[in-house]
């Protein structure tokens, strides 16, 4: 595109050249200097091809005039009808006038062939071209007006070309110009981190937000458009060169997270194996060691283990429903020990144990442990304020109708448990904070006389969970 503009200037420029070389008959000092003045501009890129073709084409106007005048003064004032013209223009045929018409000739041969070059689907530009194609046949007669005529066509035709070719440009900016915007903003969005390389692509969005609004107050001359053209190109290479920043910040960053992923697979490799050498050396297999060796359901690793799955569950919002805890004693388990003993107590805890499992398997089978001795503890995920008092009132009501038997010992004996409730309710909640929340309300049920269910924090669980409608505060 470059080396084509640089054509058309040549070709101006020659034909400007050529004016100069008229007939002095022809000219005024004007117009002499100001196609001189002209000339230079073009030369020296103060002036656009635009604004040279509305220079030549009143400059082709004003030559046009004088000539006429020349013809004119030279036959007496005769009126200007066709046929005079033609008499005239026949007579002077061999002054300096006919050369200047076929310099013209030949300029305008140059500068239509480079155009239909440029332009090849353009209509207007292909027939001015066979029009002059038509005036080299005619060659040695002269043909000044018709020439001018032409110069003038051509450099309207010209001008609709360049019009079309600055808003083609200027929309290819725009457009480009978007682009870069949204790439910025994606990126800037994106990162990983607030440092220097991510801040300045973000400040690429304003940058190209300015652009494109000084792209629409922007007329179509060619020179502002080749100063914004510049402009974009400086942009994009500052902002390649902030990209090139970022992509190393972001690979550092990766770096980073990588060892720190290897130094912690690391960790966990060796907690495995530290993991499986205690089991071998305690003979028994790992998931083993997760397990109640009386009651065969979860102990306390296993309940500590399950407790780190759920607090990444709520941090990340993937459980599916309210959380709770439930804590279950049984009431004066001392004394039953004491007076039967300890083998009773086994069994008494065993007994517990089955009831609360089957007892929950109805209501989405909860995670349930032996916590310690003869605490248990229920994890309940996905039932209601309501649902996880009706379990609890369940159990209760079943330990306290079904008295516990052991034939072998032959003894009988009827027993109670004091419960508590805890609910995890936002963000802060986490499940060692919960355990205790629902131990407070357990050893308030103890304190009360036992046989009690107490729920910690009740008004703030009605309010962000569910309503509770059994139960004590
Ligand atoms: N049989 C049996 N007893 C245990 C076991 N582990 C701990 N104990 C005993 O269980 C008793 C725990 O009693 P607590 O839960 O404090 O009961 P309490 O103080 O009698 O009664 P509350 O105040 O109603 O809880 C202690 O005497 C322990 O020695 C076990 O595995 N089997």
């Amino acid at each position: 595109m470059r080396s084509d503009k640089e054509d058309i200037k040549q070709a101006i420029s020659t034909l400007l050249s050529n004016f100069s070389s008229f007939d002095q008959r022809i000219f005024n000092k004007k117009q002499e200097r100001s196609i001189l003045t002209l000339k230079s501009k073009l030369r020296s890129g103060e002036l656009s091809i635009h604004e040279s073709l509305d220079e030549i084409s009143s400059i082709s106007q004003d030559i046009s005039i004088a000539v006429s005048s020349a013809i004119q003064a030279t036959y007496g004032g005769k009126s200007l009808i066709p046929s005079a013209y033609s008499e005239g223009v026949e007579k002077i045929m061999h002054a300096d006038i006919a050369i200047a018409t076929n310099r013209l000739s030949v300029d305008l041969d140059r500068l239509s062939t480079i155009l239909v070059k440029e332009n090849p689907k353009n209509d207007d530009i292909r027939a001015i071209r066979e029009e002059v194609v038509g005036l080299k046949v005619h060659e040695g007669k002269t043909k000044f007006f018709e020439s001018m005529d032409i110069l003038s066509r051509l450099s309207w035709s010209m001008h609709r070309i360049n019009d079309r070719r600055t808003e083609k440009e200027k929309e290819y900016l725009g457009n480009l110009a978007s682009y870069l915007k949204s790439m910025a903003n994606k990126i800037s969005d994106s990162s990983t981190t607030n440092d220097k390389s991510s801040r300045s692509l973000s400040s690429f969005v304003k940058r190209f937000d300015g652009f494109i609004e000084e792209l629409e107050h922007t007329g179509n001359n060619e020179v502002n458009v080749d100063t914004m053209r510049d402009q974009m190109l400086y942009q994009v290479k500052m902002m390649q060169s902030s990209m090139n920043d970022f992509i190393n910040n972001q690979n550092r960053v990766i770096r980073e997270q990588k060892d720190i992923i290897e130094s912690q697979q690391a960790q966990i490799l060796s907690m495995e194996s530290n993991v499986a050498t205690m089991s071998k050396n305690l003979g028994i297999a790992p998931q083993e060691m997760l397990k109640d060796n009386l009651t065969g359901v979860a102990n306390k690793r296993g309940y500590d283990l399950h407790c780190e799955q759920l607090h990444e569950k709520w941090k990340n919002k993937q459980n599916t429903g309210p959380l709770s805890m439930i804590v279950i004693n049984v009431d004066h388990f001392e004394k039953i020990n004491d007076i039967h003993n300890r083998d009773v107590g086994d069994l008494i805890v065993t007994w517990l144990s089955d009831v609360i499992k089957n007892l929950g398997s109805s209501y989405k089978d909860p995670f349930f442990a032996r916590y310690e001795e003869d605490l248990f503890v229920i994890c309940t995920e996905g039932l209601s304020p309501f649902e996880a008092l009706s379990l609890i009132k369940r159990i209760q009501t079943y330990v306290q109708k079904n008295p516990f038997n052991s034939s072998y010992y032959q003894v009988s004996l009827s027993l109670t448990v004091s419960i508590g409730l805890a609910f995890f309710i936002d963000e802060y909640d986490a499940p060692q904070g919960v355990f205790s929340f629902a131990v407070k309300a357990l050893n308030q049920s103890k304190r009360k006389g036992r046989n009690q269910v107490w729920i910690s924090r009740a008004s703030l669980i009605s309010e962000k969970i569910g309503p509770l409608t059994a139960g004590k505060k």
